[in-house]
């Protein structure tokens, strides 16, 4: 679809009260996406300063630097006010807190609304998925769940770049209203009923971004950039598809276009974690270092304790968490080479 077919979508479209709780980098851009689509969108930020920031100013200086967000969206700490009257909800804050922030909502989130994961991460301690979680703790029916992913660097969908992801959820009905809400003359979004591999894909890309950054952070070239990411996607693959998903899903823009976009970019988080790391930093150094959420950092256990259950092997993975803890020297990463199964074809 051009451009201006979807200019004539977005307008067309109904216009709706949409609520995204969290004003981090993703939170902010997805709010400032669903405002470019012709919604009325209010944005919860935990902190009053930063909330006064955005509908004062339209600007999020600590996050978006140098990005103007449109007139209409605004941004409130009082998260009642953004949930009531939201057709729809979006959560975008760091995996390892959306248990505590949807038990502060649970009771506001209004009833038979769509609610949408933005979020690329499993849960420490449960290996949850963040759409298990969000059943788990709102004891909603799945149906009503999306999750979006998909190649989406929040600055440049901030800087409006032609973008596309997905919208996954069991429901084709609640995929379509939120691919169709969230769907703006640069961002598209096309919608696919596998929530496990496309849930998975985001969570797992950052793992292998994490890979990506620190041979980088050695000094290791791109033969050996390469060969991670093609032995990564099949180490996604098996694992995603071990779960339920689909290896289509994987190869599309949840998978393999989040996995270039993620290993490519100075400007993935993930990617960066393990820059510094690769450079000799320790994780507790790195950990200091950002100011922004990593969630591979974060998922790379629960992914392994998952991968173990199942009897899956993910050498790049093992090595990641190797060396997070020290027992392997970054110059060492080279699953690739040392994978002990059978010689592979490719
Ligand atoms: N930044 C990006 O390019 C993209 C990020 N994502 C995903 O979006 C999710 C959110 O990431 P970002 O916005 O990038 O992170 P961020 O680090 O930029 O922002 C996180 C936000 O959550 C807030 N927060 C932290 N703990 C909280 C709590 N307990 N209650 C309420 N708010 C809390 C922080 O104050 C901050 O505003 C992650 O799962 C990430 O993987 C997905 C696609 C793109
Ligand atoms: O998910 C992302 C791009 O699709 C963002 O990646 P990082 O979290 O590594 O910045």
């Amino acid at each position: 679809m051009n451009t201006e077919a979807l200019r004539t979508l977005a307008v067309a479209g109904q216009r709706r009260r949409l609520a995204v709780l969290g004003a981090g980098s993703w939170g902010t851009t997805f709010a400032k996406v669903l405002a470019e689509g012709g919604n009325d969108v209010v944005l919860w930020a935990r902190r009053p300063e930063l909330a006064r920031e955005i509908s004062e100013t339209k600007r999020n200086s600590d996050y978006l630097r140098g990005i103007n967000l449109p007139i209409s969206l605004v941004a409130d700490s009082s998260v009642e006010r953004v949930l009531d009257g939201a057709e729809q909800v979006y959560l975008s804050v760091p995996s390892q807190s959306l248990r505590e922030v949807l038990a502060q909502v649970r009771d506001l989130i209004p009833a038979d609304v769509p609610v949408v994961s933005l979020m690329k991460g499993v849960e420490k301690g449960t290996a949850l998925r963040m759409s298990e979680v969000i059943c788990q703790e709102l004891g909603l029916d799945s149906g009503r769940i999306a999750v979006a992913s998909g190649p989406n660097l929040a600055l440049e969908i901030a800087k409006r770049q032609p973008t596309a992801a997905v919208v996954a959820s069991e429901s084709a009905q609640t995929a379509a209203e939120v691919a169709s809400a969230a769907t703006n003359p640069y961002f598209r979004c096309f919608v696919n009923s596998d929530v496990i591999g496309t849930e998975f894909g985001g969570v797992l890309k950052n793992l292998i971004a994490v890979a990506i950054g620190i041979v980088d952070g050695v000094g290791y070239g791109e033969n050996t950039k390469a060969s991670i990411i093609t032995r990564g996607l099949a180490e996604m693959t098996e694992f995603a598809v071990a779960f339920g998903g689909r290896p289509e899903t994987l190869a599309g823009l949840a998978g393999l276009g989040d996995l270039i976009a993620t290993c490519g970019s100075p400007l993935s988080r993930n990617n960066t974690a393990g820059r510094l790391l690769g450079q000799g930093y320790a994780l507790a150094d790195v950990v200091r270092q950002m100011n922004q959420v990593a969630e591979g950092l974060a998922s790379v256990a629960p992914v392994l304790e998952l991968a173990e259950a199942k009897g899956v092997t993910m050498p790049i993975v093992s090595q990641v968490q190797q060396v997070l803890s020290g027992t392997l020297a970054p110059r060492d990463l080279a699953p690739h080479l040392t994978d002990t199964d059978e010689p592979q074809g490719e």
